[in-house]
């Protein structure tokens, strides 16, 4: 039986199935991996039980990745399985931002007990009279898995698209309509965008990108949306420019102490990725990005460690070894299975970064002392037996 400890709400009706095989425990301690979302780890104590931990969405900046990395403990996210629930919510922001939606629905509550609220209700609508999407400039920030699909929307609906990431994906590179223009850097973005929308991860190069200078790149008025990380925006720079009006609006997914007492603010509760098919699809990626790991070794989608798959574990043993990416690491396992007498069928090892990991089925299962060599090997964070 395999232990999951449940972090945070992952599904709205609570339903979570590992199926046959595992169970749910109360205490880290007795869990053998972690399913999660925006709970922040750093400073947890994390037991040494714990050997992956998946992370339900895409930002993994709630996690101390490379701490847990050293100490054998993948970590994976969901990419992709929320963005287009991110980028509904991020074109009905700018649409609240454009069309005096909110303030003329706050009007006829007001005036609910008008009698002749139909005929009032004509004289006051220039009040609330907005501009269109269409033929208006955005600029989209970070064209991953929500910004490729935001930038291709907006060319959907007729605006004048620019993007800004230096290291897009080829995959997501495909996915964009020729129609997005690619900027080389922030400033050319941000100069005369209406609208200007984030998608980047909270990362050391990313935090604070927003600031006084970039505002004064936009065209008067522009609406700042942000649904990345509250850790992007300079909230004294976005504060300041929302009083002098160069803001119309900041939309963000994120409430501060700072951006509740902003002005012309559209501020929801971390709800982006806060729709049931996003929760589902994320529940289902990572539940089985943990059973892949937990069950056979194969890691997809990790966040600190590379990619490796060998298939189901069909021989004798598998055995799976985190380690760091350093030289002469293989020639060491292998001297130690060679002293064991261990026939390997095979063997994968890839590295990412710091991290390496190598993984090999052999005929028999090996002695413990063999396993305990391995798990002397210096830079050797974890050594599994699988199987
Ligand atoms: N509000 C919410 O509920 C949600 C928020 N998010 C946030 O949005 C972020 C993006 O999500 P995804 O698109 O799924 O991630 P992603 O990893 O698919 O895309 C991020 C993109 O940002 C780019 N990038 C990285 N550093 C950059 C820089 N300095 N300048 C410009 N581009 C840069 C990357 O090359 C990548 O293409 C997440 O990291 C997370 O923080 C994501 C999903 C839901
Ligand atoms: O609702 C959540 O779990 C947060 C989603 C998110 O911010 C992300 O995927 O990065």
């Amino acid at each position: 039986m395999r232990n999951i400890k449940i972090i945070d709400d992952i599904t709205k009706d609570g339903q979570v199935t590992f199926g046959d095989g595992y169970a749910f425990v109360d205490d880290t301690a007795e869990a053998d991996a972690i399913l999660m979302r925006s709970t922040d780890l750093h400073g947890y104590d994390l037991p040494a039980s714990i050997r992956a931990i998946a992370r339900c969405g895409a930002g993994v900046n709630n996690i101390p990745i490379d701490d847990y990395a050293k100490r054998g403990v993948v970590v994976f996210n969901s990419p992709g399985a929320n963005a287009n629930a991110v980028k509904e919510i991020v074109l009905c922001m700018m649409v609240l931002s454009s069309r005096g939606v909110v303030q003329s629905m706050d009007w006829v509550r007001q005036n609910a007990d008008d009698p002749d609220i139909l005929t009032h209700a004509e004289h006051v609508k220039k009040a609330f009279v907005g501009r269109e999407l269409k033929g208006k400039r955005v600029g989209v920030i970070g064209l991953g898995n929500v910004g490729s699909k935001v930038a291709n929307a907006c060319v959907y609906l007729g605006m004048d698209v620019y993007g800004y990431d230096p290291f897009i994906s080829v995959e997501h590179a495909w996915e964009l309509s020729r129609d997005v223009q690619r900027v080389g850097t922030l400033e050319d973005l941000c100069r005369g965008c209406d609208y200007l929308t984030l998608h980047v991860p909270s990362k050391a190069d990313t935090v604070g990108m927003i600031g006084t200078d970039q505002l004064a790149l936009l065209a008067p008025g522009a609406v700042l949306i942000n649904f990345a990380r509250e850790t992007i925006v300079d909230e004294d720079a976005v504060d300041a420019a929302l009083h002098e009006g160069r803001l119309s609006w900041f939309a963000t997914d994120f409430a501060t102490p700072k951006t509740v007492l902003m002005p012309n603010t559209f501020i929801t509760t971390h709800s982006g990725a806060g729709t049931e098919e996003a929760e589902a699809n994320c529940a289902d990626m990572a539940i089985s990005e943990l059973k892949d790991y937990l069950e056979n070794g194969n890691i997809a989608h990790s966040v600190n460690y590379p990619s490796c798959s060998m298939g189901k574990a069909r021989a004798a043993s598998r055995i799976a070894c985190l380690h760091a990416n350093v030289p002469n690491m293989i020639g060491q396992i292998t001297a130690i299975l060679a002293k064991d007498n261990a026939n390997v069928q095979r063997m994968v090892n890839e590295s990412a970064g710091e991290n390496a990991y190598t993984m090999f089925d052999t005929d028999e299962h090996l002695e413990s002392s063999t396993i305990d060599a391995l798990k002397r090997i210096s830079s050797m964070y974890r050594v599994r037996v699988i199987k």
